[in-house]
């Protein structure tokens, strides 16, 4: 088997509230493989969020060690981490976070250029994204100009605008209707395994959650496969 894109070894994540002390993930081990899609399914408060801040370096945690690419992270320091996310790992959100003030086509530029990118190339493969998610007439259209739908999209080719090699999602449908919502997640899918990227996705809604390859759930801070 090629290797893991993402492994988490052993890791350990807790928060302090006052005097009490909140063990959120306790010993989390998870690996995932090229062109791999799996669905992160548990309850509110188990700590999907968390997992997915500490796969996509977002955060620290308090032990263990998260692997990119086989390489280990936890002694990089701000920047390494910071250029290591920038350039293998892509995120989408709940809700879209894209730029009110940019065009769809220039929120998908922008990540391209902060990672090293010309601006011509950066819109020439910014442009080919919107098109592949058939949103090439609604390039230039601003956020608050695109529905719910088309907004998470343009979230989706900014997520991937680099290339990642892995995906990280938190419920990237969650906001949407649910006709709108299967249609995000088959294109989100769709993509995914065209790149070969492995995605790992939080979300409540089972029936998506069944067109993943793998269903993993948290208990008690450990990962555990579902069937
Ligand atoms: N910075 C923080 N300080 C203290 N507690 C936190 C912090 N971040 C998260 N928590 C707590 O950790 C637990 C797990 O949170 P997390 O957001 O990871 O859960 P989740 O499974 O993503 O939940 P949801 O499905 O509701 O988004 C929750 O009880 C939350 O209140």
């Amino acid at each position: 088997m090629s290797e893991a894109v993402l492994e988490l070894r052993n890791i350990a994540r807790h928060y302090r509230e006052g005097d009490a002390r909140l063990d959120i993930l306790v010993d989390v081990d998870l690996a995932i493989y090229p062109g791999e899609t799996v669905a992160l399914v548990a309850p509110s408060g188990a700590g999907k969020s968390t997992l997915l801040h500490i796969a996509g370096l977002l955060e620290r945690a308090d032990g263990g060690e998260t692997l990119i690419n086989s390489a280990p992270t936890s002694k990089m320091n701000d920047r390494e981490r910071t250029s290591l996310r920038r350039s293998a790992i892509g995120f989408v959100y709940q809700f879209h976070h894209l730029l009110p003030e940019f065009s769809a086509l220039e929120n998908v530029v922008l990540p391209q250029m902060i990672n090293g990118l010309g601006r011509k190339d950066a819109e020439g493969r910014a442009q080919q994204l919107l098109e592949y998610l058939r949103l090439g007439t609604r390039a230039s259209h601003r956020p608050s100009e695109l529905s719910g739908g088309e907004q998470q999209r343009v979230a989706i080719a900014r997520a991937v605008a680099n290339a990642p090699h892995l995906l990280l999602a938190d419920e990237p449908t969650g906001n949407l209707d649910p006709r709108t919502a299967e249609h995000v997640f088959a294109t989100l899918l769709t993509l995914a395994r065209h790149s070969g990227l492995a995605a790992l996705i939080a979300t409540h809604n089972l029936d998506l959650a069944e067109q993943m390859d793998r269903r993993v759930t948290l208990r008690d801070g450990r990962v555990e496969e579902l069937p």
